[in-house]
């Protein structure tokens, strides 16, 4: 039975990417910089102490992959000497670091036209677009308006929003329009249907994803946001090997985020789940009963959202160390011809200036499928990943990406890489 599994640790980059000066990153990266945080002390908090320890991911080859990238060793941390797995590093050829970008490029389709961005800090938005809006929604007008972080422009506008019906618009340095309100005193359903409206809207403005931030409280101290996000993302620019499997027979089930982010597109079965723990339960449960020629893959959002976009160090190192706990539990479920793939679809480095993704390589640690232990090297782009899926899947070869799988004959192009920017 031929199976892969894909698992996306949401923003976990293991250092700067060669391109990370044009994104303000030079010098990002999450994981060696929460090592180093670690052996400072400034992670004891919340029940966690001491060094960061993953000693599962460590076996995998997550601390080869990262001195690899960076040419340092994580600070503080148990290398085992040899891995277990096969490990590399990735850099991406998509225009952006955004969520997207970073999984399309990894399903063997890179993004190599540029998003719509909203770049002003203040009075983001155009007039007419927010006109739009307020006319087709019949909204009493909008707040924010601006650059921000979710969880601190709630704090700051959602009195106003709950007194005045005027839902809370925002961006971010990601081709993002966001919709913040409350669940109750606004409605959920109401806030999709704006959404679907918003997403109509900025057809125009080339902007890969309208999201909906719902959340419940009853003052700027209380308010926190639900696990009833949504995400509307246009759909990627060709066919992903999620796409290619669903087409040609196999069976995609889409763990957490994943059929949002990939619009839906190539998905078999959708099992939503919120938090960590529940995803990877979902994901054991998957394997449990996949069939052959099937691909599980599952996004685990809390190291970006819960962690990194809010700069919390401590919280991002105790997030890893409790996914690395239940990793035992998956390999347990492995059989011979299984490809596993542990990844990231951009850093978000939770010691860096402001509150957005940083432009990092990511970590490709595989196991199975006839993999040897050791190097992966340098890859170019993330779409090795897909490529490398697709020769699992017995697919047609994607149009980018080399496999590095050892029956590899399905090496193609890098051609393309050069162009579009
Ligand atoms: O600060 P919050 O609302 O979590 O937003 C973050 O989440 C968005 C989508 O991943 C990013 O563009 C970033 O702005
Ligand atoms: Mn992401
Ligand atoms: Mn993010």
């Amino acid at each position: 039975m031929t199976r892969a599994i894909v698992l996306v640790l949401d923003s976990f980059g293991i250092g700067a990417a060669p391109d990370a000066a044009r994104f303000n990153d030079a010098g990002a990266d999450t994981l060696g910089h929460i090592a180093a945080a670690c052996t400072r002390g400034q992670c004891d908090a919340r029940g966690r102490t001491g060094q960061l320890a993953l000693p599962n991911l460590a076996r995998l080859g997550l601390f080869h992959a990262h001195h690899a990238s960076t040419g340092a060793w994580a600070e503080g941390v148990a290398v085992p000497e040899s891995a277990i797995g096969a490990w590399g590093h990735a850099r991406e050829l998509s225009s952006g670091k955004d969520t997207p970008s970073g999984h399309w490029e990894i399903a063997g389709v890179p993004v190599r036209s540029h998003w719509g961005y909203f770049l002003e800090e203040e009075n983001s938005f155009p007039a007419e677009l927010l006109e739009a809006l307020v006319r087709e929604a019949g909204l009493p007008g909008v707040l924010g308006d601006c650059h921000a972080s979710g969880t601190e422009i709630i704090a700051r506008l959602g009195e106003a929003h709950m007194a005045s019906d005027k839902p809370i618009v925002y961006t971010s340095a990601d081709s993002v329009f966001q919709i913040a309100a409350h669940e109750e005193a606004f409605g959920l359903e109401r806030l999709y249907a704006l959404c679907e409206v918003a997403r109509r809207l900025l057809e125009p403005y080339n902007i890969g994803r309208v999201i909906a931030r719902p959340f419940t409280g009853a003052d700027a101290a209380s308010f926190a946001r639900t696990a009833n996000r949504r995400d509307y993302s246009v759909e990627p620019p060709a066919p992903t090997v999620l796409q290619k499997l669903n087409e040609d027979g196999g069976t995609v089930v889409a763990i957490g985020k994943i059929a949002d982010i990939y619009a839906h597109c190539g998905i078999t079965r959708t099992v939503k789940a919120s938090g960590h723990d529940a995803l990877m339960d979902a994901t054991l449960e998957a394997l449990d009963d996949t069939v052959d020629r099937s691909l599980v893959m599952t996004n685990f959002v809390d190291f970006d959202m819960v962690h990194g976009h809010r700069r919390d160090v401590a919280g991002y190192a105790a997030a890893l160390e409790a996914f690395d706990a239940r990793l035992p539990e998956l390999l347990a479920k492995l059989g011979n011809d299984d490809l596993l793939v542990l990844t990231a679809d951009h850093g978000c480095d939770p010691t860096w200036a402001g509150t957005d993704h940083t432009r990092e390589h990511i970590p490709v640690l595989a196991l199975g499928a006839g993999l040897a232990p050791g190097s992966l090297g340098a890859r170019e782009t993330f779409a090795d990943i897909g490529q490398s899926l697709a020769t699992h899947l017995d697919l047609t070869p994607m149009d980018d990406g080399t496999s590095f799988l050892p029956s590899a004959s399905s090496s193609t192009t890098l051609s393309n890489a050069t162009g579009g920017h």
